[in-house]
């Protein structure tokens, strides 16, 4: 069975409540129809009402069991979650009336449906940019409070067949944390580690990647790396890992064994996790044009309940996807 498959069969085993906060979209509705049909949901479909249902309607699944509507302009919950959002920001001297005009927002109602227990997990970001929707989920949801930061990935699902063997893989942070230090990185690091696990149910073998292997050059771009290593390797022992290593030396055993012999992971890694967000964001995106990969994400972690975010470029088959990853995580 394909990694993707696979996913959405684990996750149809303990369905969870998803709200979508971009119901205008048509991948959006399609994404989620097909969620309903793989036994995912119920889905929450947040938007204008006229312009949702019109989608629903050319895709003959009006009425269609286990999808709601809420249009945050007549929802009921609107008042409430106002309230709500002034509470959670009002540190921040937020007056009454942003608050209300924030409620109206629908990354901010999904956000707050899940931050209320009305929804489980939130998905957005096929219209919005990143920064939007991630700062709606770490104002209205926040960081868990055993998480270092929050952080992003993407699950990886190679071209089948691929000649290395491999089928799945993480690729850390290629979305959210811009510059990570060494502390920040090492934290990225371990929680893809544990994504990891969660997700595929591999275990991990992190390469923290670079310009340079073992020393080959010398940077302070390069000993951030090997810093962060020595944080990683301090605060988790047990776990698979080395750095830092360039690509090659990390994913093809031939160039690890040369490049870097007797590293426990080098040419063998499924966890890359990129210097900063430069590397993270260019490196993902050749994987999936060029090198054909399936990409989802990106997947946050580190927040308090499930949320996460998708390319503006997305599918509605990515949609699903996403909603399947939303509902394992609902389920941890
Ligand atoms: C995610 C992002 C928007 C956060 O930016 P920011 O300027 O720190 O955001 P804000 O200051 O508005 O942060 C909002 C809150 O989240 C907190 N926060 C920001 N980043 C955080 C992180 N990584 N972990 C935990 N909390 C974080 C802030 O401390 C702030 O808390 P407060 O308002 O309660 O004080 C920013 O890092 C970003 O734009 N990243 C790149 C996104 C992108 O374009 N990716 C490429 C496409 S995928
Ligand atoms: C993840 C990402 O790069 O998102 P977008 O393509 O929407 O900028």
């Amino acid at each position: 069975m394909s990694v993707l498959r696979d996913l959405q069969s684990r996750a149809a085993a303990r369905p969870a409540h998803i709200v979508l906060s971009e119901g205008h979209d048509q991948r959006v509705v399609a994404g989620a129809l097909a969620a309903l049909d793989a036994g995912l949901g119920p889905i929450t479909l947040v938007g204008p009402y006229a312009e949702v249902t019109a989608h629903l309607v050319k895709a003959n699944a009006v009425g269609r069991v286990g999808l709601h509507i809420e249009d945050p302009e007549t929802s009921s919950r609107t008042a409430g979650y106002a309230a709500l959002y002034l509470d959670l920001r009002k540190h921040k001297g937020v007056s009454e009336d942003v608050a209300a005009l924030q409620a109206h927002d629908p990354l901010v109602f999904a956000a707050l449906m899940v931050r209320n227990g009305d929804a489980e997990g939130t998905v957005g970001g096929a219209v919005a940019t990143t920064s939007e929707t991630v700062r709606a989920a770490l104002m209205m949801i926040g960081k868990a409070p055993d998480a270092a930061l929050v952080s992003s990935f993407f699950l990886m699902a190679l071209p089948a067949n691929h000649p290395s063997g491999r089928t799945a893989m993480i690729f850390g942070d290629c979305g959210l944390v811009i510059d990570p230090d060494a502390a920040e990185l090492a934290a990225i690091a371990a929680a893809c580690a544990t994504s990891c696990v969660q997700l595929l149910g591999d275990t991990p073998k992190v390469a923290l990647l670079s310009f340079s292997t073992k020393g080959s050059a010398r940077h302070e771009r390069v000993t951030k790396v090997t810093d962060a290593l020595a944080i990683l390797q301090a605060d988790h022992p047990k776990l698979s890992a080395d750095g830092e290593l360039q690509f090659d030396a990390a994913f093809v055993p031939d160039v690890g064994a040369s490049k870097a012999p007797g590293s426990p992971i080098a040419g063998h890694a499924n966890v890359l996790i990129f210097p900063n967000l430069d590397a993270g964001n260019i490196g993902y995106k050749i994987a999936q044009r060029i090198g054909g990969c399936n990409a989802i994400g990106p997947i946050l972690q580190g927040l308090a309940k499930p949320a996460n975010d998708l390319s503006r470029g997305c599918t509605a088959t990515d949609v699903t996807n996403m909603i399947a990853v939303t509902t394992l995580q609902a389920a941890k």
